[in-house]
């Protein structure tokens, strides 16, 4: 049975426990938040952005999505577990989940996710999440569009990154669908091509910081 007609059957799922573990409990009509990332490793500045996310963005719950690996980044991260379980320890919140999704799914461009996640999760409506600096290169993205055209973007400010992604291509081409900060709490329920762009507290805090400082021993090169 596909995860889609499961979902609005908690007696089979449970409250928390997803099909095989795959994807974590969610009902239709919930607003779910995707946070993608390579987490390697998770650090305060997500686990802020995640809670700043929530309330912003009248959100139900956050998915974290520990990615296999990022498509454009050359360095291979170091192993999965480690960074799932790494993600655990930094993010308890008990409307997030710390989720695989796409290492099961098999994919790892996030347009592919979002699609299968859309199809497999029919009634949910789910959100894409990202700091500052990933609007800014959001272009080269495969089928950038398509993720803008289908699914409403949250964006939260990064030191350093918010002039670069508002002056981003994504930020000018979209420009026309983008929700003002103080209207951020609407972006979930938005017709689609919708963003918005919060300008939160911000957290320095950076896994490239921390993999510098030699204090992540998860990190390994390829
Ligand atoms: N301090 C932060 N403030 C705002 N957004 C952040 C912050 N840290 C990470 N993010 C966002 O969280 C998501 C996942 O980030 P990622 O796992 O790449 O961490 P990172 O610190 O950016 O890593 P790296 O330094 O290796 O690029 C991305 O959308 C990124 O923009
Ligand atoms: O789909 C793409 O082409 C693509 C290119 C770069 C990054 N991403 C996604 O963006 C998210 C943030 O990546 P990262 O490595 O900066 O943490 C993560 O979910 C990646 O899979 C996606």
């Amino acid at each position: 049975m596909p995860f889609g007609q499961l979902i609005d059957r908690p007696d089979i799922l449970g409250p928390t426990v997803g099909m095989n573990g795959v994807f974590p409990y969610a009902r239709p009509g919930q607003t779910i938040g995707l946070l993608g990332g390579s987490f390697d490793p998770a650090h305060a500045g997500h686990a802020h952005i995640t809670r700043e996310a929530l309330k912003r963005f009248g959100l139900d719950r956050v998915w974290w999505m520990v990615s296999p690996g990022n498509p454009l980044k050359v360095q291979g991260p170091a192993p999965l577990d480690q960074r799932m379980q790494r993600a655990r320890e930094v993010m308890q919140h008990p409307r997030v989940e710390i989720t695989d999704i796409e290492a099961h799914l098999g994919t790892r461009y996030t347009a592919e996710t979002l699609q299968a996640l859309q199809m497999q999760c029919r009634g949910v409506r789910f959100v894409w999440l990202m700091g500052a600096d990933n609007l800014a290169q959001m272009h080269l993205w495969k089928d950038w569009r398509w993720i803008m055209d289908n699914v409403p973007v949250g964006v939260l400010a990064r030191p350093g990154d918010r002039i670069s992604a508002r002056m981003s291509r994504a930020a000018k081409v979209y420009a026309p669908y983008r929700i003002a900060g103080r209207m951020s709490h609407v972006l979930a329920q938005a017709q689609s091509p919708a963003w918005c762009f919060v300008n939160v507290p911000m957290v320095a805090h950076s896994s490239t910081a921390i993999r510098k400082s030699g204090k992540w021993s998860g990190f390994q090169t390829c």
